[in-house]
């Protein structure tokens, strides 16, 4: 018989073998013996669920229970309730509660009342024995709430106020009276205790401001001990584009009369807040955060609030250290992005909100991340997977405590239906013409047999892409690398050589034309069709591309439509300006033109209800977050989402990059990833560089779908319901997740059919099919149409 001797953090410390069964039989508390050279005594057995769990591990994380508290904790368990207000009858409760009077009344129909305070919790925190008073939302707010907004207050309010880790701690530390002394079960609340962070992850668009602002308004009024409030002061950490969004919101929801903020820009600095008494909210950008540190650290801030809180999901970088270094124990991280795929990256935001919860990294990586990776080995032994599951589970279960995600889904029926579309352009002679040749020049031929260096492959894909958006944007990179005599550039000049042989003699990259690209093409005449059917109705086209914007801005110009534009330069802040002039129904704008990674995260643009993704990234979320943009609270019309793809193209194989079972590896996806730290094996570099000139969908040759699209279809109006589609090979519809990348299953059941179809109702869809060879479309809430 063998054994392995662990510290509290899951470390191996020592092995012993050799022993016989029987000295084990009985094994029971108080008993010695000695194991890896160690004299071990056994102060309690674990159960193997706790083990399994990794729960017994927790008792040791975090420093160690200073004496004092220890005592006060030992107090607590031993004299719970002494020196806690009388609330042992229920009239005494209902007494206690109406001596102090409620902000608002508790007792209306529809009035949201947030949990008393049990008497732990008061033992901890009433220590001058206020009397309880109900912490009610505002009226005014409850109003507009959704269902998952109240839950989601709910859950906020009890975080913050430490509520919900406590009971944990309650509910486990029963199980470990058997085994351990009270000094571990104090260990334990020691461990739940002082942890107020919250990370509300909810889908993009279901209104994480609004909930925060909720929470920030009732705690800046009210408090369950006498009605004194629980938070003077909140400061708020924002991406740069959206510290005018949140002004907004705040205005929206309480108008201007009952709370102030203060929001930092060139012409209000943190010293003015500092020297004001006014203001209880404090709203900044990251940057701006960073700059003005100095002065930050100096107030005293009880609630924290970091809006697309992803980015802190690095430990070691500047923000997420300087906001670590705030003394403010109530931190709330908002973010619409998944969270959980990278396991250290969760340790991160989990411990920048509840610091040391799960104990040291070191420690976390041994309980947690090891037997869960190793768990998903393949080659791992059926107990490896048994351990990782129960690992993985006792994690979700723990911080499931203090995370909440709601899907889309809650908030499907107050939308109006989505309509959404897969385009597949034809492309141009011209960028026929030059795909080939660039496919068959060296560089990519030295790609192929591995002998260039590791970043070659971009710079093709790079220039494949940019083919497919424009043939111009390829001709301006090869100009300008022919007049610049630097560099190594030998990759470049493998790649480029006799390309410019192929533009005409005179080719003139300002004055391009649209037919020279097949996306372009499509582009032009659905403007053409929307700006004609829905005069009243606007478009948000999307690149992640300055220099495409570029082009696509001059299709607007030359149509005369009238646009405006967010991109990585548009100053910080004039961006809320632009949105509000765009979503207000007065502007005569038709066009939003917006550069999604640099600027879109977050935004509101409702009143725009056709979105075209010109281009694609590698990264679904990235494009999930831009199609976010118009479908959300808010909106008015039926929501039409194009993407526009090259068929044959590379563009297509990113498309099933982003759906296929690889892209999906690990479930989720991450905003913050570049395709720079994609790694491509040869294999999978040959499949990107080749065209299928002659396919009109490749992705739907992948699928094994016997239809050839052009089956007569009965109908397709908008109204029918994305079950009825027409090549159902696949399970029946799933019910999805509407934010996670769709699966090759899933869009098999999309509705699907070439250009070519004789039938095609679709008076956008008709407009544009002599450019189109394939779509692809779905439909969400048809039924609210
Ligand atoms: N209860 C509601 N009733 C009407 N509109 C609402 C409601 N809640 C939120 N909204 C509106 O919905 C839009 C989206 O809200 P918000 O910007 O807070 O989303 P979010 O969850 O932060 O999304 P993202 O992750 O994209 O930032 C806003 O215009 C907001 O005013
Ligand atoms: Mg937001």
């Amino acid at each position: 018989m063998s054994f392995t001797l662990k510290d509290l953090e899951g470390k191996d410390i020592g092995r012993g073998i050799g022993y016989k069964f029987r000295e084990f039989e009985k094994i029971e508390e108080g008993q010695t013996l000695m194991i890896g050279g160690k004299e071990i005594e056994i102060m309690g057995v674990i159960s193997s669920d706790d083990f399994n769990s990794g729960r017994c591990f927790q008792l040791g994380r975090g420093s160690p229970a200073t004496p004092s508290f220890s005592q006060a904790a030992r107090k607590c368990f031993s004299k719970p309730f002494k020196s806690v207000c009388k609330l042992n009858s229920k009239e005494n409760r209902q007494n206690d509660f109406q001596s102090c009077k409620p902000r608002h009344d508790p007792y209306t129909p529809n009035s949201l009342v947030m949990p008393r305070p049990d008497k732990n919790h008061q033992w901890m925190f009433n220590k001058n024995c206020f009397s309880l008073v109900d912490v009610v939302i505002d009226p005014h707010l409850v109003h507009h709430l959704r269902p998952h907004q109240k839950e989601g207050i709910i859950f906020l309010y009890e975080c913050v106020m430490g509520m919900r880790l406590r009971e944990y701690c309650l509910l486990n530390s029963q199980s470990y009276c058997l085994s351990l002394s009270s000094v571990g079960i104090a260990v334990i609340s020691h461990r739940m205790n002082g942890r107020y962070g919250a990370i509300l992850a909810d889908e993009m668009g279901l209104g994480k401001t609004l909930q925060c602002i909720s929470l920030i308004w009732t705690l800046q009024c009210q408090g369950p001990y006498g009605g004194k409030p629980v938070i003077k002061k909140t400061l708020i950490v924002t991406p740069g584009s959206l510290v005018n969004n949140w002004r907004k919101e705040f205005k929206k929801w309480l108008g201007n009369e009952r709370i102030k903020i203060f929001t930092v820009d060139q012409d209000h600095k943190v010293e003015e807040f500092i020297k004001s008494t006014f203001y209880p909210v404090l709203i900044i950008s990251y940057e701006m955060f960073l700059r003005s540190l100095d002065q930050i650290k100096n107030i005293k801030f009880d609630l924290l609030i970091c809006d697309e809180g992803h980015r802190l999901k690095n430990s070691t970088i500047k923000t997420t250290t300087a906001l670590i270094s705030l003394s403010c124990e109530k931190r709330v991280i908002l973010t619409g992005t998944p969270i959980q795929n990278d396991l250290q990256e969760f340790f991160a935001l989990i411990d920048f909100v509840n610091p040391g919860i799960l104990g040291s990294l070191s420690s976390y990586r041994k309980i947690y991340e090891e037997p869960i990776i190793m768990s998903r080995e393949p080659s791992s032994s059926e107990e490896e997977k048994k351990l990782g599951e129960r690992r993985a589970a006792e994690l979700t279960c723990l911080t499931g405590l203090f995370i909440l995600r709601r899907t889309q889904e809650v908030i499907n029926k107050y939308l109006p239906p989505k309509i959404e579309t897969v385009v597949f352009c034809r492309p141009g002679a011209l960028q026929i013409e030059l795909y080939q040749k660039l496919l068959n020049s060296q560089a990519v031929r030295f790609c192929l047999q591995g002998l260039l260096e590791n970043s070659a492959h971009l710079l093709c894909i790079g220039a494949l892409k940019k083919l497919c958006n424009h043939p111009c944007l390829l001709f301006s990179s090869v100009k300008d690398k022919e007049c610049s005599s630097t560099g190594d550039e030998n990759g470049e000049r493998n790649l480029y050589q006799g390309l410019l042989n192929v533009f005409p003699a005179d080719y003139n990259p300002l004055l391009f034309t649209e037919n020279e690209s097949g996306k372009l093409q499509v582009l032009s005449k659905l403007l053409a069709v929307i700006h004609e059917l829905r005069p009243t109705e606007k478009v948000v086209l999307v690149s992640n591309y300055t220099q495409t914007l570029n082009i696509l801005q001059e299709v607007c110009q030359r149509h005369g439509y009238a646009y405006v534009r967010l991109d990585g330069q548009t100053p910080i802040s004039q961006r809320q300006h632009i949105v509000d002039g765009f979503n207000s129904k007065y502007s005569s704008d038709f066009v939003f033109l917006l550069s999604s990674k640099a600027g879109g995260i977050g935004l509101n643009l409702i009143g725009g209800s056709h979105l075209i993704l010109y281009d694609i990234d590698w990264n679904p979320a990235t494009d999930i977050q831009a199609m976010s943009r118009v479908w959300r609270d808010g909106q008015k019309y039926p929501v039409h989402i194009y993407r526009l793809l090259t068929t044959g193209t590379i563009e297509e194989k990113i498309y099933q990059r982003q759906i296929s079972k690889q892209g999906l590896s690990g479930t989720v996806v991450d905003l913050t990833k570049a395709s720079e730290h994609i790694q491509f094996s040869v294999e999978e570099l040959k499949n990107l560089f080749t065209f299928h000139e002659s396919s009109h969908c490749v992705t739907h040759d992948l699928l094994d779908c016997e239809c050839t699209g052009e089956i007569d279809h009965a109908d397709d109006s908008l109204e029918k319901s994305a079950i009825s589609r027409h090549c159902q090979l696949g399970p029946h519809h799933q019910k999805s997740d509407s934010l996670k990348p769709l699966s090759m299953s899933q869009l098999k059941q999309w509705k699907h059919f070439s250009g070519d179809n004789l039938n095609l109702t679709d008076p956008f869809l008709k407009r544009i099919r002599d450019n189109v060879s394939f779509f692809f479309q779905n439909i969400t809430n048809p039924s609210t149409a």
